[in-house]
């Protein structure tokens, strides 16, 4: 078997998806294999390529075959010793799960575990919770994305709940005013303490409550909307639109960073970190889990007391949470290397990008650990540096074993020859 192996990634077509060919999912999935029909009708959210028993990867050329499969054949020659020694498989997985994610609507209200929650969850609701890792994340934009994104620095928080009726009256006098009244002076641990008081009061309120107050707030968005400013104002009435008086328009709009990345720039989330993502193409990649807890703008399962107790309930401005690319060394040529480094082991991940011209070339030195590279844009070629090469379009997957040096060259002069690769490291 070759180190450079053509995959098949899995489609989820969860609600909050692009729909049909608009989504780049769709888009990829068919060029990669032609044998797939795009339902127009269908919404296109996630493409998995890893090797997560949820929705694993297959061979490109026997599609009943698995990449675990191969993996699991010669774990230290496609993992790599110190990655198996580190992440030890019996079954051939990998430390990540890299994805495209193609979003119509606002993702759920969400937080992932770290590891000894996703243990201790899994074994007390693994219908829920369908493994024990914790799942820190990263995403890196292909268009313009829009997100939640950690919670808002307190005194933000406290600007809202003093100015807008509905939040004061859902949290209450009480714990509005104590967080009014304590939060210039409180410590960091006692400024997490008050935002939980309040995070929590949204949160635990009841269904009945929640929408009252919030069909006065789109209201208000409309008669006053100086209060909120016009940005504010338009991402209520937005997710009212896709969720009605839902508790996100509380938990999500007034209290989360709400976040815009450029193509190109990249977020990290780390574990017990509350995050939605809102608009736009990514690639997302993470430790390889499935374990999500919800708690809004979502008709999923919603584990709200979950969610309240095992936040950080950390604030930081949103350029602290974005994921800056630094220099690769050991790409060469006529590409555009940019590395996102983010501070856990199981994954980083490579953006190669030509210029839109043919006849240009680069190379990647040897990786000591596997990968998993995904074309999203232009065309080319790509090989194992001296063994025969392989077309190279939107959409192509590609699994590399660890320590082999690629070849790339662009042929297309329409549109930038661009790809992704994720890896592991150690
Ligand atoms: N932040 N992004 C993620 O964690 C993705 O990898 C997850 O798969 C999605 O959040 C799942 O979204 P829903 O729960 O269906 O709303
Ligand atoms: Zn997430």
């Amino acid at each position: 078997m070759s180190s450079l192996i053509p995959i098949v990634g899995a489609a989820q077509n969860y609600a909050w998806g692009k729909y049909g060919s608009k989504s780049a999912v769709a888009q990829f999935s068919h060029s990669n294999d032609p044998s797939v029909s795009i339902d127009e009708t269908k919404p296109y959210a996630e493409l998995w390529m890893g090797t997560h028993a949820k929705a694993p990867a297959t061979l490109k050329d026997n599609r009943k075959k698995l990449l675990s499969d191969v993996i699991a054949s010669d774990p230290s020659k496609y993992l790599g010793s110190k990655v198996l020694s580190q992440y030890p498989t019996t079954n051939g997985g990998l430390p990540f799960l890299f994805k495209v994610l193609s979003i119509n609507k606002v993702l759920s209200i969400q937080a992932h575990p770290d590891k000894s929650l996703g243990a201790k969850l899994h074994v007390a609701d693994p219908s829920h919770y369908p493994d024990s890792n914790h799942k820190p994340e990263m995403a890196v934009a292909i268009t313009d994305f829009e997100a939640f994104c950690g919670f808002k620095p307190l005194p933000e928080i406290d600007v809202l709940l003093q100015k807008i009726p509905e939040f004061y009256q859902l949290v209450g006098a009480e714990v509005a005013q104590t967080f009014h009244d304590k939060i210039s002076s409180a410590s960091r641990e006692d400024g997490r303490r008050l935002l939980q008081s309040v995070f929590g009061k949204v949160m635990t309120a009841s269904p009945e409550t929640v929408a009252k107050y919030a069909k006065k707030m789109v209201a208000r968005t409309k008669s006053q909307p100086e209060l909120f400013g016009p940005v504010l104002a338009d991402l209520i009435q937005r997710l009212n639109s896709q969720f009605p008086d839902d508790v996100g328009l509380f938990c999500g709009c007034l209290m989360l960073n709400h976040c815009f990345l450029n193509p190109g720039e990249a977020m990290f989330l780390h574990a017990k970190e509350p995050h939605a993502y809102i608009s736009g193409n990514i690639m997302e990649c993470m430790a390889t889990s499935d374990n999500v807890i919800r708690a809004g703008f979502t008709p999923k399962f919603k584990d709200v007391d979950t969610l309240v107790s095992c936040l950080t309930y950390t604030t930081n401005p949103v350029e602290e949470q974005k994921q800056k690319p630094e220099d690769f060394a050991r790409g060469t040529g006529d590409a555009k290397f940019a590395l996102y480094n983010p501070p856990i082991d199981e994954f980083s991940v490579l953006q190669v990008k030509f210029e839109a011209r043919t006849g240009l070339s680069a190379h990647i030195a040897g990786i000591h650990g596997p990968s998993i590279v995904i074309v999203t844009d232009g065309s080319g070629e790509i090989a194992v540096k001296g063994e025969k090469s392989q077309k190279a379009e939107p959409g192509y997957i590609y699994f590399v074993a660890p320590d082999v040096e690629l070849s790339l060259s662009s042929s297309s002069s329409g549109s930038p020859f661009t790809l992704y690769r994720a890896f592991c490291e150690l």
